[in-house]
């Protein structure tokens, strides 16, 4: 019940080729999207992957600055509590008492112990009044020497072995500084400590320059050289409302490309770059720099404005062309990590390589779908067409194209009843080929037949719409007649007998023949009966009454 329910509505199409079509666009659109889902479902975690790698980078480059800015606040609070409690040993008096000794010379370094200890390196008072940033209080100056000197034990200890190498300094406005690197020969103190103060990241510390007192991060970038470069954090060192000096972390910008290097993927992985707040490229995991600016203008404006209201840690992506972009915001560094992902490099990972066995398989399922959309449309096509001609050919006679007899009773029954319930007159006319056998002895069968379809041809364009004819036997046809009555019956046989017999019909090798038929006509008013096989075996009665009296004529009475 149900599979010829869904037959009818099969059925409601005209061409069942519409349905074959409906069906693989179905099966297309529900291939396609699920795999533009799988497709959706692959990107996701393709960006989630581009996070992951460079959260692992940005988390380990945070940990090891975390760590750095950790012991410069650490040697902050150190000199606080020295400055507030100076220590005074024999030692650092006598440190002190060569201070004075030693201040006016070019430079001077102090050392409490030769091993455990880092030494201050100094300038001259004539120096120090030089330079307006500059100033030796003598109130406070051997309190601060004596705070330097208990930081240069803590200093040394400082930890080395750290996989981002840098140097921790202070940088004192009375004219000394102590580095966790110590310069190798003396006349390199003053140019070392010329070189401290005159870097902006000690002049951005002054109370006008940093009212806030905050650490602050500043790289001097070079963009035609990466060697020398640094980027330094600096915090000032304040007490009692006296700005005494910087304490100061440098990272050479080796030291980054190293660290970026270290963090090494397979080559497929893209390259990730540290930025400064300004977008300059400061270090790259690549073997080198590079040679081009990776970004246009318009491009960097893109990522500025991406990460513009970004907060400390957060991460982002964008696509720019044809390369996927990365960043994160680092929690302890002024600046970003971009992780750039070339569409090459996309390809060549594993991401890439599942893309392009998703695509091949959606475009072999597509192909496969299109094949067997040809072939089944070409089937159903044949199909359709065979079931035409088999219905066709249960309904009509092939030879002379009318009705057969089972349709044509059919049909002629339901016209007589429905002519009935209208009570419309109704007539038959049953129609006979005259001497049909001879034309079959003399020219044989396919000229028989030739007739047949010709005598058929003449039938069919001689009655009106409305009337229907059907070959009810060999040479032997039937009209019915809705709406017509006996008198006019009579004249649509006799135009139907005229026309048959009206001109030579050209047969077998040239020879040719004149043919004609015999009619007998009946009538539902005459009988008051509307069955039309009584009405026409009375119509054939007649057409065996105009047979005997003569052939080539109507009969129409008894
Ligand atoms: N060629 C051909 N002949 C057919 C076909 N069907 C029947 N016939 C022939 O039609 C002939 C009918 O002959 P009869 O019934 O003797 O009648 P007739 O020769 O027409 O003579 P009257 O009806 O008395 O005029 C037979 O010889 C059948 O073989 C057909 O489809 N094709």
């Amino acid at each position: 019940m149900f599979g010829d329910a869904i037959q009818r509505e099969i059925s409601r199409f005209k061409s069942p080729g519409k349905v074959v079509n409906l069906c693989f666009i179905v099966v297309f659109i529900f291939s396609t999207v699920l795999t533009w889902r799988e497709a959706v479902v692959l990107e996701g975690a393709y960006v989630a992957n581009q996070r992951n790698s460079l959260d692992s980078v940005a988390t380990l480059l945070d940990r090891q600055l975390q760590h750095n800015i950790d012991s410069l606040l650490f040697y902050r609070n150190t000199m606080h509590y020295a400055l507030q409690s100076p220590i005074s040993t024999d030692r650092t008096r006598k440190s002190l008492a060569e201070f004075d000794l030693f201040r006016t010379q070019p430079f001077w370094q102090l050392r409490l112990d030769l091993h455990r200890s880092l030494p201050i390196n100094g300038v001259s008072d004539e120096f120090v009044n030089s330079s307006p940033l500059l100033e030796r209080d003598d109130e406070t100056l051997h309190t601060e020497l004596s705070a330097a000197l208990e930081l240069s034990y803590i200093m040394r200890l400082s930890d080395r072995s750290r996989t981002l190498p840098q140097r921790i300094f202070y940088a004192s406005r009375s004219g000394f500084f102590l580095s966790s690197t110590a310069p190798v020969n003396d006349p390199k103190i003053v140019s070392l400590y010329y070189r401290l103060i005159a870097q902006p990241y000690f002049s951005s510390q002054s109370p006008q320059n940093n009212p806030s007192r905050v650490l602050r991060w500043t790289h001097t970038f070079n963009p035609n050289s990466t060697s020398g470069q640094i980027i330094t954090a600096a915090i000032p060192l304040d007490f009692n409302g006296r700005w005494y000096g910087v304490l100061a972390l440098d990272y050479p910008i080796d030291s980054l490309h190293s660290f970026l290097q270290q963090a090494k993927y397979d080559d497929h992985e893209g390259t990730v770059l540290l930025y400064d707040n300004e977008l300059n490229p400061i270090a790259t995991s690549a073997k080198r720099m590079p040679k081009h600016a990776l970004f246009t203008a318009p491009q960097l404006a893109q990522i500025a404005n991406a990460v513009t209201a970004a907060k400390p840690g957060e991460q982002g992506e964008l696509r720019l062309d044809t390369r996927f972009i990365t960043w994160a915001k680092l929690n302890n560094f002024d600046g970003l990590l971009i992780k750039v992902h070339t569409l090459e490099e996309g390809v060549r990972g594993e991401f890439g390589r599942i893309s392009i066995v998703l695509s091949v398989l959606w475009l072999l399922s597509t192909l496969m779908l299109f094949v067997s959309w040809m072939v089944i449309r070409r089937l159903v096509s044949n199909m359709f067409s065979l079931q035409q001609t088999l219905s066709w050919r249960a309904n009509y006679d092939t030879l002379t194209r009318l009705y057969n007899r089972g349709a044509f009773f059919e049909i002629a029954n339901k016209i007589a009843q429905e002519c009935k319930q209208q009570a419309q007159p109704f007539s038959v006319i049953q129609m006979d080929l005259d001497l049909f056998k001879s034309i079959n002895d003399r020219f044989g069968h396919s000229s028989g037949d030739k007739v047949l379809t010709h005598a058929a041809a003449m039938l069919s364009d001689a009655f009106r719409q409305g009337d229907v004819a059907g070959r009810v036997g060999g040479e032997e046809f039937c009209i019915v007649l809705p709406d017509t009555t006996l008198e006019e019956a009579v004249k649509v046989a006799e135009r139907i007998r005229v026309r048959i017999n009206s001109k030579e019909l050209l047969l077998k090798q040239g020879n040719t023949t004149r043919i004609s038929a015999s009619f007998g006509v009946s009538s539902a008013l005459e009988f008051n009966d509307y069955d039309f096989e009584r009405l026409q075996s009375y119509a054939d009665h007649r057409l065996y009454k105009a047979k005997q009296d003569g052939r080539n004529q109507v009969c129409s009475h008894d």
